[in-house]
């Protein structure tokens, strides 16, 4: 292990066991180079920044203009003869002019773009050139508490090798403070892909899987294998071109024979039963085993991936964890009739238990599914298709906080609808004869699939009233309040890196939205109840984020975020639930949501 400056908290030696809490009470400096021996956040108090993509000595900072790009191009053409959008020269026009140190005061930070298990990403602006970036501040002593040093290293070294690829999320510089990290990254300002994957044609779903393959091409011909791939780790910039990010749990150095999951490299060690906090749902068989590690372990994530643009979900569904991977496990999935016979059997050829059975990344290309598709340079440079209009599910009233065209553009700012008890006509608090006539178990089975409300009805009945059903489930982020000063620095930091905690969440059939759990013996209680059927309720969007809301009370005020549904499913199965419960207290209660229940 190589510790040239000091005590460095972060190396790209992956076994930090050095890293002790005194650590964080330094002034660090951020180093980057491209040996893998070598520190890449070292403490150095003569500089506070440097940029990535230097060359060995780490010392020497290098703008991205001045940068030697290293490794093959992305359309496998001599370097010199090929403009790579994003390469150094592209970038010319990004060059400093004055001091490349870097730190937080040269930002303006501004609105938070997403939060991952040991980050927060927040758009900012360098204040000379004006330029917009999205930050990935990564707390320190979260990072240390919860041993996740190692995938910050490896993730800010597989972003060193792979960012001059159009597809990949460029990583312009990182620096550091004495409780954050800083990774500087290229701002993708459509979000993410699993907002708009319920939209895609089948020229849609053609385009970005040859995007996504391109890039899985480039990713594994660099000697990594990212080993999460999902919609939403891939995002979609001002173009609507992808850009993969995260990669925290990538395997470097991968070599041409399988890797055992248990090898020394604790990155390749994935203990995917174990660690899969989110959605377990694109994990293949051989990592699920802790068998072994492959490229073909992101063919078969590229396979869901496929099935997904197609259908809409996931092929591997269900109520808990346990049953994903049993799914998996046994290859349990259907295709649905409408999906076109090129695209079925292309994922049918993908999704096999077998890794070495699966189709290599050149069958695929070559594969009917891809006819007239020029895999390549051109592929990053053709106008994306068109997505089709919304397939949202309109609910008999008119109210703007339902408007699909408000939800899934992150970047149309001023928006400012919600449902307001008080002032939303059309959404009457009593039970109106239009809103009877639909059960929301209905509704709810719209979004979400009736065998995983089956399940949740099953597993939580016991919280249930009788006649009582959930109508919608699931795992979302209770986040902390936004107060209004979120201009000071300081008080920005702490209040994105106050506790955010996972709930579940159901909404039933009687209009309860209540947040559950079990206890280590598997006992199961409500822990919060959100009272919508207050007077002064008002359940709104936040604009900018398609995945968060808030409800507010009279007396208290929940920030809510699910990354993997939009906000406005939330809204709507809330805003149902709302007229429902007032219904229940005001006696008028019809009995459908009893005719509805189990
Ligand atoms: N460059 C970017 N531009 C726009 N949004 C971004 C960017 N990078 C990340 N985000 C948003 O922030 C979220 C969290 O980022 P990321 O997945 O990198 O964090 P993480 O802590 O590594 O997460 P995970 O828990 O999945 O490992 C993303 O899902 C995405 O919505």
């Amino acid at each position: 292990m190589s510790k040239t400056h000091g005590s460095g908290i972060f190396s790209n030696d992956v076994s930090l066991d050095y890293v002790h809490k005194n650590d964080l009470k330094k002034e660090d400096t951020v180093t980057a180079t491209e040996s893998p021996k070598s520190p890449v956040l070292a403490n150095d108090s003569s500089a506070h920044t440097v940029e990535v993509n230097s060359p060995s000595t780490p010392q020497v900072m290098i703008s991205p203009a001045e940068t030697t790009v290293k490794g093959p191009d992305f359309v496998r053409t001599p370097p010199s003869t090929h403009a790579n959008p994003e390469t150094p020269t592209a970038a010319a026009p990004d060059r400093p002019q004055q001091s490349l140190k870097k730190g937080v005061k040269d930002f303006k930070f501004g609105e938070i773009l997403g939060e991952g298990s040991y980050s927060t990403v927040v758009t900012a602006t360098d204040i000379v050139t004006h330029r917009e970036y999205a930050i990935k501040i990564v707390d320190k002593r979260h990072v240390i508490k919860e041993n996740k040093v190692k995938y910050v290293n490896i993730e800010k070294d597989a972003l060193h090798r792979l960012s001059h690829h159009p597809g990949i999320i460029r990583l312009y510089f990182t620096f550091q403070d004495e409780y954050r990290l800083y990774f500087v990254l290229s701002l993708a300002s459509n979000g993410e892909l699993s907002d708009y994957i319920r939209k895609f044609t089948e020229p849609c779903a053609q385009f970005y899987a040859a995007q996504l393959l391109d890039v899985i091409d480039y990713i594994h011909e660099n000697n990594i294998i990212h080993r999460d791939l999902k919609p939403e780790n891939i995002l979609l910039d001002e173009n609507m071109r992808i850009k993969v990010i995260d990669f925290g749990s990538a395997k470097l150095n991968v070599v041409d024979t399988p890797i055992k999951a248990d090898s020394e490299d604790g990155a390749s060690k994935p203990d995917a039963r174990k660690s899969f906090v989110g959605t377990a749902e694109y994990v293949s068989p051989e990592v699920l085993l802790d068998k072994y590690v492959c490229r073909a372990s992101d063919i078969w994530a590229f396979g869901c991936i496929l099935y997904q643009m197609f259908v809409g979900r996931p092929p591997f569904r269900a109520a808990n964890e346990y049953q994903v991977f049993q799914n998996i496990l046994h290859l349990r999935y259907e295709i649905p009739d409408d999906v076109p016979p090129s695209a079925a059997e292309l994922i049918r050829e993908i999704l096999l238990l077998d890794p070495k059975e699966r189709l290599t990344i050149n069958e695929i290309r070559e594969h009917p599914f891809f006819e007239g598709v020029t895999f390549g340079k051109p592929l990053w440079e053709v106008t994306p298709p068109r997505l089709k209009p919304s397939l949202y599910i309109n609910l008999p009233n008119d109210n703007p906080a339902l408007d699909p065209s408000t939800m899934l553009k992150p970047s149309d700012t001023p928006v400012e609808p919600s449902f307001n008890r008080e002032n939303a006509s059309p959404l009457s608090l009593t039970l109106s004869s239009n809103f009877a006539s639909m059960s929301s178990l209905q509704l709810a089975e719209k979004s979400q699939n009736a065998a995983e409300l089956a399940e949740f009805n099953n597993e939580w009945s016991v919280i249930l009233q009788p006649g009582e059903a959930v109508c919608r489930a699931g795992i979302v982020n209770v986040l902390p309040l936004a107060g209004s000063s979120e201009t000071e620095v300081h008080r920005f930091f702490s209040k994105i890196f106050r506790k955010r905690r996972r709930r579940l969440l159901l909404i039933t059939t009687l209009g309860r939205c209540l947040f559950v759990s079990k206890n280590s013996d598997g006992e199961k209680s409500i822990k919060e109840e959100i009272p919508i059927q207050s007077v002064g309720l008002r359940i709104k969007p936040v604009p900018n984020s398609p995945n968060r809301w808030t409800v507010e009370t009279p007396t208290k005020t929940w920030s809510l975020a699910d990354p993997h549904c939009l906000a406005s499913d939330w809204i709507e199965c809330l805003t149902n639930a709302s007229m429902i419960s007032t219904a229940h207290a005001n006696g008028s209660v019809s009995s459908f949501s009893r005719s509805v229940a189990r």
